[in-house]
């Protein structure tokens, strides 16, 4: 709850131009006396543009204790996003600035690309699309080609990991594809009942994570429970890049000790200093990599912007 007076709140969104174009800012707008809007932010520039303002909004700019420390009237941080890595949560709690983030604004955008990496790995569309441009089907013996292994998901098993609001979008829709689903247990929380991750994943036809990134999370995936899974196992993350370690992956892709890997995020983004997977591309793989579109349809992306106002005015009168 905020004690400066409701009339002169001042706010910053720190990176405008990360929600895209077509976006309608004005409920964030009419919720301050005061609004600043930086398109992006480097991290160098964070602690200036944050300076007297109560109310900072950003997508994927980091928040460290540091700035908070520094910032003067900060009380209030609104991610735009679900995921909130980006802010040193304990931090803000342990100085008493709130942090709120936005869940459910892209269920249908985010599950309907997570089937849409699933699908893909399954049925090898990159490996065929691939043969077809280097000319191995006009130069074929027969009708078609069928050199990849194809995978039907129906009457295969779904292994989720989170089973919040996407998991559970993504499990509705895989059902609808005729899948068994099975949730893990959440990471580093002991007194889940269900099974463990690692308990499902020798039977698990396909993987797929929505989870936040977190000290249990980080690294979930990884070379010791890689060597679990079935040789024929997809695996799909549209959750956040640190959840697998991606030199793992792309060893036990690469080996054989699984059949597909999709993901929609990456350890850093954007990949500036480059990144194994993307190094991997060309290799004939079935790997994907999308550019963290998952979340990018416009519906989506004009709800962050209501859901944040939400935020700020129930944070302004609770
Ligand atoms: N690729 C993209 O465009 C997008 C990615 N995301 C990612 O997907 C993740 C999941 O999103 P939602 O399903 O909307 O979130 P949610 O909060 O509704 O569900 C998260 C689920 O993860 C579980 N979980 C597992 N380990 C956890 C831990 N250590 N701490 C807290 N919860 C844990 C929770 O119990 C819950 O079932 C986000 O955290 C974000 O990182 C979200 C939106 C878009
Ligand atoms: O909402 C999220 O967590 C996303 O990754 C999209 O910004």
């Amino acid at each position: 709850m905020p004690t400066t007076p409701l009339n002169s709140l001042k706010g910053v969104i720190l990176d405008a131009a990360s929600l895209g174009e077509g976006v309608d800012f004005d409920p964030l707008e009419q919720q301050l006396a005061d609004f600043v809007r930086w398109d992006s932010t480097g991290p160098g520039q964070t602690l200036t543009r944050i300076q007297g303002a109560h109310v900072v909004f950003t997508n994927k700019v980091v928040i460290d204790a540091a700035m908070m420390r520094a910032a003067d009237n900060l009380k209030l941080i609104c991610v735009l996003a679900t995921g909130t890595n980006n802010v040193d949560i304990a931090a803000a709690e342990a100085l008493g600035i709130e942090v709120r983030n936005v869940n459910a604004y892209g269920t249908a955008s985010v599950a309907q690309h997570t089937l849409t990496l699933m699908l893909a790995l399954a049925t090898r569309l990159v490996p065929y699309q691939r043969s077809v441009q280097q000319g191995e089907w006009q130069r074929a013996s027969m009708f078609c080609l069928m050199h990849h292994p194809v995978m039907q998901l129906s009457g295969k098993t779904l292994v989720l990991v989170g089973h919040g609001e996407l998991g559970q979008e993504v499990e509705r829709l895989a059902l609808a594809f005729g899948m068994h689903v099975k949730v893990a247990a959440r990471p580093g929380k002991t007194d889940d009942t269900r099974p463990s991750l690692d308990t499902l994943l020798p039977e698990a036809d396909v993987v797929s994570l929505h989870c936040p990134l977190t000290p249990d999370t980080q690294h979930l995936i990884n070379q010791d429970n890689l060597a679990l899974c079935k040789p024929t196992a997809l695996l799909v993350n549209c959750a956040r890049g640190g959840i697998i370690h991606e030199q793992d992956a792309l060893n036990a892709l690469r080996q054989g000790l699984i059949g597909g890997l999709a993901v929609d995020v990456l350890t850093q983004e954007p990949p500036r200093d480059g990144n194994v997977l993307l190094d991997a591309l060309h290799e004939g793989l079935n790997l994907i990599v999308t550019p963290h579109s998952a979340w990018l349809a416009p519906e989506a992306r004009q709800r962050i912007i209501e859901l944040s106002a939400k935020n700020v005015a129930d944070w302004k009168n609770p």
